[in-house]
């Protein structure tokens, strides 16, 4: 089985699973403020592009005025305040203005209406889930090994995930493949939550720094990379966790197929190309002072953007819930999402 829900909302209240703990402890962290949703989200509690926008839908139902009572205006702030707690995932501002527009909508029964949002953003991101497993399937069946990048699972979504979809499906269905895991500096999201939930789920995997990717892939025991993404630009271009860009350059030159799973909320067809799409940069710490030990001396500048961009010319093909685009390009992509925009 997949690892457990990520995100539940009861009694007024967003709880998550404490992402930063894993693979410790799993302990949840209850959210009963939107200030508390908007710190969860930016200390990475819950992160994965999928899973910040449900997060942030439930966010906005916690909404209250200075009376302690939910109106339109402390929806509406609360909308703002949680945009900004990362940049790069788009999913985020995607469930942020579907909130948005209820709220606006001048109707009654503003909380339920709002929550029955959130409810419904959640629900569409289990089916998109669980259909980027179905199509990505094919692509992966066969194979003896798959390498992907930082976490694109069950914990960065409502359910499967994205890149993870397609291994639990063909897993459900009896087939075994060796998911090797880069371990994803700085944050280790590959070896602390995908090794994690993989394992639960009773998949194997294999954990590798990051630099040891190329050697694996000369290897010859990786049919194919995946990955998921946080933003892609209408050209296809791919913004996705620091270090999936590399991994793009070496499956090329090691002709290894290499695709980007990712739901319809994940695309932004307004920014033409990559280059566009703002990269969160992080704490100086995360890098020169991991789990507080002091790695890199004060002297010494440090590089810390979350994200790279992956060129489209260097993805073999994007699954997405409605199928599968090969050689990904603007045409292309309108087309495959014309229907849904
Ligand atoms: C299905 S999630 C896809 C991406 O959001 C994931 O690969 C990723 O880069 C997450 O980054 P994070 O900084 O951990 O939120």
């Amino acid at each position: 089985m997949p690892a457990p829900e990520t995100i539940a909302f009861r009694d007024d209240t967003l709880v998550l699973i404490d992402q930063t703990k894993l693979p410790e402890q799993l302990l949840t962290l209850d959210c009963k403020t939107v200030e508390q949703t908007h710190d969860a989200i930016k200390r990475l509690v819950v992160r994965g592009a999928p899973a910040i926008g449900i997060a942030a839908a439930y966010g906005v139902c916690l909404a209250k005025g200075a009376d302690g009572k939910p109106n339109r205006e402390a929806y509406l702030h609360a909308v703002e305040c949680l945009a900004t707690s990362r940049p790069t995932a788009v999913n985020l501002f995607w469930a942020l203005d579907r909130m948005r527009r209820i709220a606006e909508s001048g109707e009654d029964n503003l909380p339920q209406k709002l929550l029955a949002e959130a409810i419904a953003i959640h629900d569409e991101d289990r089916e998109m889930c669980h259909s980027i497993g179905r199509n990505g399937a094919p692509l992966l069946a066969g194979k003896q090994g798959v390498l992907t990048h930082c976490n694109a699972g069950g914990l960065a979504t409502s359910t499967w995930g994205t890149a993870l979809a397609p291994i639990y499906h063909l897993h459900q269905q009896g087939e075994s493949l060796e998911v090797y895991a880069d371990e994803t500096r700085p944050l280790l999201q590959g070896g602390r939550l995908t090794a994690w939930e993989l394992s639960q789920a009773g998949v194997s995997v294999t954990v590798l720094t990051d630099s040891m990717a190329g050697s694996l892939l000369r290897t010859g025991k990786v049919g194919a990379v995946i990955v998921g993404a946080d933003r892609i630009a209408a050209n296809g271009d791919a913004a996705n966790k620091i270090g999936t860009y590399p991994l793009a350059v070496l499956a090329r030159y090691h002709d290894v197929p290499f695709y980007v799973a990712a739901p319809s909320s994940t695309f932004d067809l307004e920014l033409a190309n990559g280059d566009l799409i703002p990269i969160e940069e992080r704490e100086r710490d995360e890098v020169a002072c991991p789990h507080g030990v002091k790695i890199v001396p004060d002297e010494a500048k440090v590089m810390n953007p979350a994200f790279d961009v992956t060129p489209a010319d260097l993805i073999s093909t994007i699954i997405t819930e409605r199928g599968v685009v090969m050689k990904p390009d603007r045409e292309k992509l309108a087309e495959h999402l014309g229907a849904k925009r």
